[in-house]
């Protein structure tokens, strides 16, 4: 089943200067996928992402989540669509420094008015999975990097939504957090069976997708797919991006 499906979709920036930043792009996403979208800076993967996000609306074509299209959705249905099947991660992380680790992952449960009990369940089990569960006390400013984006990756699946979208989820993060951080997303791929699309320059974060997708002037350029082999994988990405145009700017953040 596919949880995305992405047909014809266009979009264009329209002002002074009238930008096409995506050009009849189809694609699709299956239940159980781990898809990583690469490109040089400028091509349009930031756009993709808040088409696929729900929060920029294409010039034309379709997307689909599980079926049905945001788009199509008054603002009360889509807060409550994109509540329910979408789970973000970003760069930044995006906690509140006021809560302790454990508010913000059950932020968007309070915010559907679940029962404490099923929270604390909720929670615990999470917590578990990220690896988390000794600072689920603590301040977001108490923690460090890596943890942090596990409390939002925590956060993020705790709805346990269609799909979830990281923007360069390891951005902030030196190589170690950014290993462990990868490694988290890559077991609740495995285990947990979640759809994952995630937006990176890091040719190493990018290898523990299953499958990437380049993206070249707005328009697919390229796909390739993981064998059993990370390392491998890692290679064929460097080739690939050098062959579409990884310019210096997407080699300079390779971190080995
Ligand atoms: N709000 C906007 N208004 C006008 N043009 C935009 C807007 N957002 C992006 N663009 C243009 O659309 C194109 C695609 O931009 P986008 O941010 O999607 O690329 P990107 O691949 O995410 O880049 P980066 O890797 O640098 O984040 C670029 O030419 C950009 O200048």
């Amino acid at each position: 089943m596919n949880v995305l499906e992405v047909k014809a979709l266009n979009k264009v920036y329209a002002g002074k200067v009238h930008t096409q930043a995506l050009t009849d792009i189809h694609l699709s996403i299956e239940s159980g996928e781990f898809v990583g979208i690469m490109g040089p800076s400028g091509s349009g993967k930031t756009t993709l992402l808040n088409m696929v996000s729900t929060i920029d609306q294409p010039s034309s074509g379709e997307v689909l989540i599980n079926g049905s299209n945001p788009y199509l959705m008054n603002k009360k249905e889509l807060a409550l669509f994109r509540r329910k099947q979408l789970g973000f991660v970003f760069q930044d992380f995006n906690l509140l420094e006021t809560l302790t680790v454990a508010e913000n992952i059950v932020l968007p449960l309070t915010l559907d008015n679940r029962k404490l009990s099923e929270m604390e369940t909720l929670l615990e089990s999470v917590a578990g999975q990220l690896g988390i569960t000794d600072i689920l006390n603590k301040r977001t400013y108490e923690i460090s990097g890596g943890q942090r984006q596990r409390t939002a990756i925590a956060r993020a699946i705790i709805t346990s939504p269609a799909m979830i979208l990281a923007d360069e989820p390891t951005g902030a993060l030196d190589s170690n957090s950014s290993r462990i951080v990868m490694e988290s997303l890559e077991e609740i791929n495995r285990q947990a069976g979640a759809t994952l699309m995630l937006v990176t320059h890091d040719p190493l974060a990018a290898s523990y997708c299953n499958r990437i997708v380049f993206i070249k002037d707005g328009k697919l350029a390229a796909e390739i797919h993981r064998g059993d082999n990370r390392q491998a994988f890692f290679q064929k990405i460097i080739d690939t991006l050098s062959f579409w145009g990884g310019n210096s700017h997407e080699l300079s953040s390779i971190r080995v």
